[in-house]
């Protein structure tokens, strides 16, 4: 494969995008969040010899959606929020990724995340390409009825660009089965009974068993190939600390005590807890699970230390599973981990990233490390468009594999090429979007 790209630097050129944004400048220039996902990009290109021409090709969205929603709130009154679709590359399938709420969403933000999702359906194996969603708003301030209200908006404003053949949505942070609910429901209303337009529905609306957990599931076989390759040994007495207790962070570190990890510290927007002789996870899920906060089961030994700190605990492996751009080079200067396992998209800016590598800190890069999402979301997709439903059993097994198989070639390519496990997993996902690219004639 790596041949292959090299093969295509001999290649014609490439189209400059269609890219469209309603409402917002498209030339402005890239900030923080984009710029950061171009830097590796580049840095992956320079590894396979490839011209710098290909970059503006690989790094422009081929469209963008920009969009005003407005609901009627529940006090009567009219409530605005801005609303992102990117689409980055379909050139290996459908455009495929999330759909994020969070206050501080906004286009620079989205336009990284659809980036990063090219790159991971690519590492994957996955035919889909890149896509991400968001929302600027702070869903907590928002009742269900509003929630649901501007998800069905949503619908209405995306849905001349989305579509079970062409861009499939799915969950991200702040949004997960209940939201994807209504999401297929309204475009069903416009469309014809659609499921596979979105993934990561409800079990009993067409969702596919074992997608909920699958991200933190695909983090913890990520972090397991890991430890083996490198000869680190099992997950057993190993010690571990998290950012970020959501859906990725909960059931990532649920598998990880389960099979003898010691969880010694977890943070999450309402600060960090610490225990050097290990947190109960499985307890700590079922309290969050009753809606308290994650400080109040500061007992048995656990304390509670300023959110910021939990990049300081010591431990073998941590997890990023929270927002992006976390780790920049002062953070990466204090951490005193081994391993860092990246399950959320880009929290490591590249000079971040770098101050890491040379402090020999390993880092299993996003793309491939929270791939088990969507490598899930695949399954549910076939799974619709097939109408039939295969066995949690039979889900899981798949997407370990589908981990296994990924994380042999990115560290095939890291140990051979001698770079670093980043750079060898952006090498294989541009290489294989090369060729598609190549393979469809795109000029
Ligand atoms: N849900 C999915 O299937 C996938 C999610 N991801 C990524 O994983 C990350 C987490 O996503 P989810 O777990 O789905 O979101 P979530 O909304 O379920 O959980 C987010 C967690 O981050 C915490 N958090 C938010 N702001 C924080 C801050 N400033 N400091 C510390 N903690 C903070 C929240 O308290 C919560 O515990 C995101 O980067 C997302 O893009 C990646 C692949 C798939
Ligand atoms: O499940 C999916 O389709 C995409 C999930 C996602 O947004 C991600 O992997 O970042």
């Amino acid at each position: 494969m790596l041949t292959s790209a090299l093969h295509l630097a001999g290649f014609r050129g490439v189209t400059a995008p269609v890219a469209a944004c309603l409402g917002q400048a498209w030339a402005r220039s890239l900030s923080s969040h984009a710029q950061d996902t171009n830097t590796y990009i580049q840095q992956a290109l320079k590894e396979l010899n490839l011209p710098q021409r290909f970059e503006k090709a690989l790094v422009t969205p081929r469209r963008e959606l920009c969009v005003q929603l407005t609901i009627l709130n529940d006090n009567n009154e009219i409530q605005t929020f801005e609303a992102y679709r990117v689409q980055h590359d379909n050139a290996r399938g459908p455009y495929k990724g999330g759909i994020r709420y969070h206050p501080q969403c906004d286009l620079d933000d989205v336009r990284s995340l659809a980036s990063l999702m090219t790159w991971k359906t690519a590492v994957m194996d996955i035919p889909f390409g890149g896509a991400k969603g968001g929302v600027t708003v702070d869903p907590s301030t928002l009742s269900e009825n509003e929630l649901e209200k501007l998800t069905r908006k949503l619908v209405h404003s995306f849905r001349g660009v989305i579509g079970p053949h062409s861009d499939i949505p799915a969950p991200d942070m702040n949004t997960g089965a209940r939201e994807m609910a209504w999401f297929f429901d309204e475009y069903s209303k416009y469309m014809g009974f659609s499921p596979a337009v979105v993934t990561g529905k409800p079990v009993n609306l067409h969702g596919s068993l074992g997608r909920e957990a699958a991200t933190g599931r695909g983090v913890f076989y990520a972090i397991r190939n890991l430890l083996e390759a490198d000869g680190y040994g099992s997950i057993e007495g190993k010690t571990f600390a998290i950012q970020g207790f959501g859906n990725v962070g909960s059931h990532a570190v649920k598998l990880l005590e389960e099979h003898g990890g010691k969880v010694v510290g977890v943070s999450d927007i309402d600060g960090c807890l610490y225990n050097k002789d290990g947190i109960d996870i499985k307890g700590l899920v079922k309290h969050v699970g009753e809606g308290k906060s994650i400080l109040e089961y500061a007992h048995s030994g656990n304390s509670i230390i300023p959110g910021e700190t939990i990049f300081e605990v010591e431990c073998d492996v941590f997890i990023p599973a929270a927002l992006g751009a976390v780790i920049d080079d002062s953070v990466a200067q204090k951490m005193k981990c081994k391993y860092i396992v990246e399950a959320a998209n880009g929290p490591t800016r590249p000079e971040g990233d770098n101050v890491l590598n040379e402090r020999g800190i390993k880092i299993l890069p996003d793309i491939y490390a929270n791939g088990g999402g969507v490598a899930v979301s695949y399954m549910e997709w076939v799974q619709n468009m097939q109408e039939f439903k295969w066995s949690e059993a039979e889900v899981n097994q798949k997407l370990e594999e589908k981990m296994r198989d990924s994380f042999e070639q990115i560290w095939d390519i890291h140990q051979t090429k001698n770079v670093t496990m980043r750079t060898a997993a952006f090498m294989l996902a541009l290489s294989k979007v090369l060729e598609s690219r190549d393979l469809r004639g795109y000029s």
